[in-house]
């Protein structure tokens, strides 16, 4: 049964819920958000995402009512609502917080709301225990809030938001209170409940991993403007900006300038490229003198993209960590004699190779340090010919080979630092520029069976589509 793709704002015929046009917010002489015009359509889960101080709470209180615009409009199903007060509009608003009262029972919390608006006793029955059974907190009812878990907490905080069945909710960081473990299963559960009740959910959340789990588009913003209102994977994929690209997750980035490049098929590899750095790759030495020393200052920062991954893949095998990758320890010098001497590990099984592709002509050259070859980017603009441009690519995206590989990028390096994250490790090589890169690998062998190692001189390889180059 083919399956329809819920994306309203590609459909010029839909209508958005809400739509902020050309909405400025001032406290005095600070404009907290500039000139911004935003739609978010019915059933959409929203995230706003940002550094701190970018505008997010404030957007959310115009939402809700607790903060006026100073120029422009809120539209809520077509309608303008600056001058409709908080509890008059069919929005609702959990706070991280959650705010529950804590002499009440949860049936009572939920019941709250309803019972403030004199609705009926026959009705607040029917659906309190409506709510209960959508958070599955039935079993609960009758507990007061320090009689259940932080998680039940805030399902009930939710329960109790939901109750009033607004056409909004707006969520504050709403699981900024859970550990890390309990977050990502109330992520689903989040996820779950909005997709049972159609309802509207606009979330502000610090946590990019967060927002790329629940939210059908994120919006990032930056000191009160939206940069890129996208799905998830486009900004990850295809970030507009080295703002984006930067601050969602993790990323290499290599500047350099566009040289325009022949639009023609080049058989690969890369013949018409000019010919990469030909010094061949160091014959594997024998027992290295000394054990590397890893400082701190080497230590690369926590990657976010593969705690993600290992938090939803391995965390269940291998259990959860409290702090950042663990770094390898250092291999003694026996166990480097031993990795060099030792007949390198069965290469996976070959696959039937298919024909090397041609590397696909057109887009540009970057040339980015002296005496470098350029980066090919067949996916660059030709129109950038002689600007300054950014190669953006991610670390999984990178390969990092102790043979020379035929990758349509290739540049060697030297392995610097690895941080070890379970399923995946990140790679730390600095390139004969100096330029630091990161390229992850996928851990299927054992460790006992690591072959690449610190101060390994390596290359890095990335094909021609691999990144995404920006102009700033
Ligand atoms: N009542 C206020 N008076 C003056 N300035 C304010 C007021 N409320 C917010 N601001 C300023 O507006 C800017 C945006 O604040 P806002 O709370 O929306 O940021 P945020 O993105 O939600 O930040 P955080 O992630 O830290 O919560 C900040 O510089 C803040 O100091």
């Amino acid at each position: 049964m083919a399956q329809t793709v819920f994306a309203p704002w590609t459909d010029t015929d839909q209508k958005p819920l809400i739509e902020f046009r050309n909405v400025t917010k001032s406290f005095g002489d600070f404009t907290a958000i500039d000139n911004l015009s935003l739609k978010i359509y019915e059933r959409e889960f929203f995230a706003l995402l940002g550094p701190s101080g970018c505008g997010k709470t404030t957007m959310m209180r115009m939402l809700a009512g607790f903060e006026s615009v100073t120029s422009g409009s809120i539209l809520l199903g077509g309608q303008d609502i600056s001058d409709v007060p908080p509890n008059k509009r069919p929005v609702n608003m959990m706070f991280q917080s959650y705010a529950l009262f804590p002499h009440l029972s949860v049936w009572d919390n939920i019941a709250f709301g309803l019972r403030r608006e004199s609705r009926d006793k026959a009705f607040v029955e029917e659906r309190v225990e409506e709510m209960l059974r959508l958070t599955r907190l039935s079993k609960f009812a009758r507990r007061k809030p320090h009689q259940i878990s932080g998680g039940q907490r805030q399902r009930v905080a939710l329960a109790r938001s939901l109750a009033k069945a607004p056409k909004l909710l707006l969520l504050d960081e709403p699981l900024g209170a859970l550990d890390r473990k309990l977050r990502e299963e109330t992520q689903f559960e989040l996820m779950d409940i909005q997709e049972k009740t159609g309802t509207t959910f606009v979330i502000v959340t610090h946590d990019q991993e967060e927002a790329m789990t629940v939210a059908s588009r994120i919006a990032v913003m930056d000191e009160g403007r939206l940069v890129q209102v996208d799905t998830p994977d486009v900004i990850y994929e295809a970030p507009n900006s080295v703002y984006v690209a930067d601050f969602i997750g993790d990323v290499n980035l290599i500047e350099g300038k566009a040289r325009v490049r022949p639009d023609e098929p080049a058989p690969a590899p890369a013949p018409e490229a000019p010919a990469v750095d030909e010094t061949p790759a160091p014959a594997p030495q024998p027992a290295e003198p000394a054990t590397p020393v890893v400082t701190d200052a080497r230590l690369p920062a926590p990657n976010a993209r593969g705690e993600w991954l290992y938090q939803k893949v391995f965390a269940r095998l291998l259990g959860h960590r409290e702090s950042a990758p663990r770094q390898l320890p250092p291999p003694s010098p026996e166990e480097l004699a031993a990795a060099h001497k030792a007949p390198p590990p069965p290469p996976p099984p070959a696959p039937v190779a298919p024909a090397e592709p041609a590397i696909k002509p057109g887009g540009i050259f970057i040339d980015w340090a002296e005496g470098q070859p350029p980066i090919i980017a067949a996916n660059g603009d030709p129109d950038t010919d002689g600007k300054p441009v950014t190669l953006s690519i991610r670390p999984e995206k990178v390969t990092i080979d102790l043979d020379k590989p035929q990758r349509p990028n290739v540049l060697p390096g030297k392995v610097i630092d690895i941080a070890y994250l379970g399923n995946i490790s990140t790679y730390h090589v600095e390139l004969r520029s100096g330029l630091m890169i990161k390229a992850q690998m996928v851990n299927a062998r054992r460790l006992s069976n690591r072959h690449i190692t610190w101060e390994d001189e390596v290359w890095i390889g990335f094909t021609e589509t691999a990144g995404v180059v920006l102009e700033e």
